[in-house]
């Protein structure tokens, strides 16, 4: 990627945390409602096994409604940091124990042994700064959704990749990498876009 294009998605992607980050609460509060119903409305919503979520910050949408809402057996699952970009997913319920990672955010305190992999998942609702019409990406910039999930450009679902946002994170187009992992679906608070091909989407 040229320097230009790279300076371009920098201040792509403060200007879309600002905005998420100024939204007033009378709209975040709805807001993590109207999209608990998308997430559990989605065609492929899994009935039972392992999903993970991710623990809000920085003006994200909020998971905990569609997290208390989930079918009794699903496992709602925490993201947690490894060494060397590896992503991993402890299941958690409100009330357990955690530590900060190296962001101050939030994950299980749970010994390795009780950790899941991204393969073992059913369905993944990845937080992101923005999405295009395309199902394309724009994240932090760590590229950790990317790496744990580059098995999902030749694999199949599962593991279905649904990116959670507010509207307004919505902007006509990306330009995808070659290691960017396209996303299934992307759910906010008013709208359902999915991305899946035809032979994906079932009539
Ligand atoms: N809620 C949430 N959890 C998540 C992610 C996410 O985007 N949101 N991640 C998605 O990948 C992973 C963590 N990746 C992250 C990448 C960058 C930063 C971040 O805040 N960067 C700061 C600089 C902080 C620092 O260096 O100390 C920044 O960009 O301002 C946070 C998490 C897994 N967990
Ligand atoms: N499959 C991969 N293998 C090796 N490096 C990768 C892979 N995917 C992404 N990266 C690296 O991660 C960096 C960040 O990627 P990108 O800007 O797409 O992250 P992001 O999707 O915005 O962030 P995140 O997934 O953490 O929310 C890239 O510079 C790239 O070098």
């Amino acid at each position: 990627m040229t320097e230009d294009r790279e300076g371009e998605r920098r201040q792509l992607r403060e200007a879309l945390r600002q905005a998420r980050r100024e939204l007033p609460s009378a709209t975040r509060v709805p807001a993590a409602e109207r999209l608990a119903d998308a997430l559990l409305a989605l065609p492929f919503a899994p009935r039972t096994g392992p999903v993970a979520g991710y623990w809000a910050t920085d003006g994200e949408i909020a998971l905990h409604a569609w997290q208390l809402r989930l079918p009794r057996d699903c496992r709602y699952c925490l993201p947690v940091l490894g060494r060397g970009h590896r992503l991993r997913f402890a299941p958690w319920r409100p009330g357990e124990p955690l530590v900060q990672n190296r962001f101050g955010i939030p994950e299980p305190d749970v010994a390795p042994t009780d950790l899941l992999e991204p393969e073992a998942m059913q369905m993944v609702v990845l937080p992101l700064v923005g999405f295009d019409r395309t199902g394309q990406r724009l994240g932090l910039g760590g590229g950790w959704y990317d790496r744990n999930f580059a098995f999902r450009l030749r694999d199949p679902a599962p593991p279905w990749l649904v990116g959670a946002a507010y509207e307004l994170q919505h902007v006509e187009r990306l330009d995808a990498a070659a290691w960017d992992v396209p996303l299934d679906a992307v759910c906010t608070e008013s709208a359902f876009h999915d991305y899946r091909s035809p032979s994906e989407s079932p009539a």
